[in-house]
């Protein structure tokens, strides 16, 4: 039964609040480079045209006698209309108003907040990324008509809207649509005539889309014959040796929504036990989700050409932001997601890739060290999440990674670097973990390690405080937190000193440290003479067993840690100060207000406040007094 307009009404609905915003903003941000529309609805097409190629692996008839993926651009300049119509899978009315009505990634919110500050002027750039591509043709488009027949069904929709709050929805004529699938009408804007030309438009769909999966043809005009812009043949099986990097570099826009270069490009044909090309790509810069919890993994599973899904675990999270496809003829074509997962050619597929992932990364650090340095400093944060994941390459990604030290200055050190310059020895790499470098640099804790020359690894990402605690040995040294436990820097000596000399501590000290452990005794678990410090009078360590204090903080902020340690109170016995309130009597209260001020001296120190700000400032204010009295 044919359904047709005149039984049957269009209704009219209101765009969700969401996509009337992001309208809004693609019309008046995204206004420099509007091209991009023509990409985004040829990218639909052809996904169309391989759902519909996945369905019809279970019901054939779905491609009726109408067996070819095709996508057609007609253009009118008289109507100054563009059409992009294709025979894929089509959309039902429920699928119109979902599709085109709503916004179900939970990613637009996102986009909408960074597009609005306006950073960088990248908005164009994320239409891709973010899947917001439909909603671009209101960039050129008085009003968008999108007439549908959903394969297999006999009703054809048209969804109609001017972008301006509201669209329609409702049955219309068979001759209206085309026999299967969508066919979008584009009714340009006055300024956006240039769509309606046979050059423009063939120079943006070679630009942009030259490597689509489905072969694209153009009619210039009314009743002319058509001609083929692209073929439509899947660039990973071609040679290597006759693809370009333009067209690998089309191809990974294409596939990846990004508009940079690739970073490094890895293609193979996998043989033997399991066959399969992969074609991957590191992106140039970070996709805008990276650190999204939700994010999986983007790299699009093809059996023979056929296009099955997008979401298998086909890398490791910790390489969650590469982009690519595997095609393999090792699995059914019928193969459900829950095989999928399970199926031995996945872990082999899942396995390949990763190596000659990591082996493409390990070859960009040894041929271009600054190439290097800007993928480390886009992904570095990601790729470290494997050392703690990925147990078979955790040595292999420690060798990769690149830190910040007390010695890089505005560079980077590797571990074999730090471990060439340790000192006879040392059996430590010693690291420092907090949420910023400026932090670090300034901490207390580093002055005895930089008195002595000994270089200190600087981590600010909050992965690092988890890896370190499972690291293995790297090349025979483990991994020490200088905040946690004795720092035994007494073995090494500093310039003007020999090793293993211990200055002597007083006996004023030594009881104003015995006053300390009993004023301090509910906030700290011990007090003690510290040689880790120089310059600072206090600082503030975790004991040796449990976590370190950058590690306690992140736990106890993520409220999963029950209780915490008491930490240590390390007095520098060499400064003044010290030096200074241990020869007061024990009588004086100056020495119980001196003990609590230097606690929370170190917890400021620490990035932490005071424990009790009004008596830490009452405390202050009777010590300036009696400072002004004397
Ligand atoms: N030509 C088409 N044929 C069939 N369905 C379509 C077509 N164009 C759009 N759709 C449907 O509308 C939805 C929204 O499209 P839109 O371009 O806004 O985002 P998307 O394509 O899902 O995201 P992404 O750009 O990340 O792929 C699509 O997911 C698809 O279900």
């Amino acid at each position: 039964m044919t359904t047709t307009a005149t039984q049957n009404p269009a209704e009219n609905h209101v765009f969700e609040a969401d996509v009337a915003r992001l309208l809004h903003m693609m019309v008046h941000s995204l206004y420099s480079d509007r091209d991009v529309f023509l990409r985004e609805l040829i990218s639909n097409a052809a996904d169309a045209c391989e759902k519909l190629r996945f369905e019809a692996i279970a019901t054939p008839t779905l491609l009726a006698d109408d067996t070819d993926s095709r996508i057609t651009l007609s253009l009118d300049e008289e109507k100054r209309q563009l059409v992009v119509e294709d025979n894929g899978i089509g959309m039902s009315r429920d699928e119109l108003i979902e599709g085109l009505g709503t916004i179900a990634r939970s990613g637009t919110r996102a986009f909408m907040e960074r597009i609005e500050a306006n950073k960088a002027g990248d908005g164009a750039q994320l239409i891709g990324q973010f899947g917001v591509g439909f909603y671009s043709c209101f960039m050129v488009a008085e009003r968008v008509d999108v007439a549908s027949r959903r394969a297999g069904a006999d009703e054809v929709w048209l969804w109609s809207s001017d972008g301006k709050g509201s669209y329609s929805v409702g049955p219309t004529d068979m001759a209206d649509a085309p026999a299967r699938g969508t066919r979008i009408t584009v009714h340009l804007m006055e300024d956006a005539k240039t769509y309606t030309s046979r050059w423009s438009v063939e120079r943006i769909v070679k630009e942009q889309s030259g490597h689509v999966p489905v072969p694209i043809t153009m009619v210039e005009k009314r009743g002319a014959e058509p001609i083929q812009l692209t073929d439509g043949t899947a660039l990973w099986t071609r040679s290597k040796n006759d693809i370009s990097t333009e067209d690998y570099t089309d191809f990974y826009r294409g596939i990846s929504g990004q508009y940079d270069e690739p970073a490094l490009t890895v293609h193979f044909k996998a043989e033997g036990r399991h066959e399969y090309t992969a074609l991957a790509f590191v992106p140039g810069s970070q996709p805008f989700d990276m650190f999204d919890p939700d994010r999986k993994g983007r790299i699009k599973l093809y059996v023979r050409r056929v296009f099955i899904t997008g979401d298998t675990e086909l890398m490791p999270r910790y390489l969650r932001f590469v982009r690519g496809l595997v095609d393999t003829p090792d699995l059914p074509l019928n193969v459900s997601r829950e095989m999928i997962q399970a199926s031995p050619v996945l872990s082999a597929m899942r396995k390949g890739i990763t190596t000659r992932i990591i082996t493409a990364i390990e070859k960009l650090a040894e041929s271009d060290q600054d190439a290097f340095i800007k993928f480390w400093e886009n992904f570095g944060p990601v790729v470290k999440e494997g050392i703690y994941e990925d147990f078979e390459r955790r040595l292999q990604l420690m060798a990769l990674s690149r830190f910040r030290t007390t010695v890089s200055n505005d560079g980077y050190r590797s571990l074999s670097d730090y471990v060439k310059d340790t000192k006879p020895d040392q059996s430590a790499i010693y690291y420092l973990a907090g949420n910023s470098l400026d932090q670090l640099k300034a901490s207390p804790q580093l002055e005895g390690f930089r008195a002595r020359g000994i270089e200190v690894l600087l981590l600010t990402d909050s992965i690092d405080s988890f890896w370190v605690m499972n690291a293995p040995e790297f090349d025979g040294k483990t991994f020490k937190s200088i905040t946690q436990g004795a720092a035994d820097l007494a073995q090494f000596a500093k310039p003007d000193e020999e090793a293993g000399m211990k200055s002597e501590t007083s006996a004023d000290v030594q009881r104003f440290i015995a006053f300390a452990r009993n004023t301090l005794a509910d906030q700290v678990s011990d007090v003690r003479a510290s040689d880790r410090l120089t310059e600072s009078a206090v600082c503030l360590v975790a004991p040796e067993e449990g976590y370190d204090r950058q590690m306690e903080k992140i736990l106890q902020s993520a409220g999963r840690l029950q209780s915490v340690a008491k930490p240590i109170l390390e007095v520098n016995f060499e400064h003044p100060l010290v030096k200074g309130i241990a020869a007061q009597a024990d009588s004086s209260s100056l020495r119980e207000d001196a003990a609590l001020l230097l606690l929370d001296q170190a917890r400021i120190l620490d990035g932490d406040k005071p424990a009790d700000p009004r008596a830490f400032a009452e405390r202050l204010t009777r010590v300036f007094q009696r400072a002004l009295e004397s």
